[in-house]
């Protein structure tokens, strides 16, 4: 038995005039998590919601809000997220080569659950050291598109980095978050991923529940690598 199946539709592509029933919507579909994510026009080229629409959404839900930061200043985020009621906090390790254990122990501080991303031309090796830290990194975001945009191409060749951090890190929560759904999660899940970030794939959907029951079984099924 892997590691459950977290499927978390991405925000991004919802409605944000209609954020709180959008979100409402997607957990009736079955979703597990919200992801959120939150740009700054500057570390990617798009610029996004921030800690004031967090705290919107949460007086509409207790679901678990599970925010992306492509902010070039991470630790700017962590009080205000955090005060707004974010559940889960992933930042970016270009950004953070000097600082992530000061931000994974301010993250921890705010109750958080701190996450690690990587653009695709990042290698792998550079998130281990904050997985074996001591004060660990609870998730890795393998990012399956260049940053900034829904609706981008999956980039199968990201199945590599996956593949390797599930062989190495058996009960590791392993995020993707690009291109995925029906056509592409089985690359995903039968390379180890198990919280799957889908945007166009959901909201585009007639029946966005059938999409994320699919790739809900999909991650359940997989044969394990390890
Ligand atoms: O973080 C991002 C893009 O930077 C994503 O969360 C996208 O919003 C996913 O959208 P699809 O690729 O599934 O349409």
């Amino acid at each position: 038995m892997g590691k459950p199946a977290k499927i978390a539709p991405s925000m991004l592509s919802s409605d944000f005039a209609n954020l709180a029933s959008e979100a409402q919507r997607m957990l009736d579909c079955g979703a597990d998590w919200l992801h959120m994510d939150i740009m700054d026009g500057h570390f990617v080229p798009n610029l996004t919601i921030g800690a004031p629409v967090i705290k919107s959404l949460r007086k509409h839900t207790k679901a678990y809000l599970d925010c992306h930061l492509m902010v070039t200043n991470p630790l700017d985020y962590v009080e205000p997220l955090g005060d707004a009621g974010a559940s889960g906090f992933t930042f970016h390790i270009e950004v953070t080569k000097e600082n992530w254990q000061e931000l994974v122990e301010r993250i921890k501080s705010k109750g958080m659950r701190p996450g690690v991303s990587l653009r695709p031309g990042t290698p792998i090796e550079e998130v281990y050291p904050l997985i074996e830290s001591a004060n660990p990194v609870e998730m890795v975001l393998v990012m399956t598109v260049e940053p900034g945009f829904g609706g981008q191409k999956f980039m199968p060749e990201m199945m590599d980095k996956v593949r390797t951090l599930r062989k190495k890190y058996p009960s590791l929560d392993i995020e993707v978050d690009g291109g995925l759904g029906p056509s592409t999660i089985d690359m995903a899940a039968s390379a180890g991923a198990n919280c799957i970030v889908a945007g166009s794939s959901v909201f585009g959907s007639p029946k966005p529940a059938e999409v994320i029951s699919a790739m809900r079984k999909a991650v359940d099924e997989a044969p394990r690598i390890v």
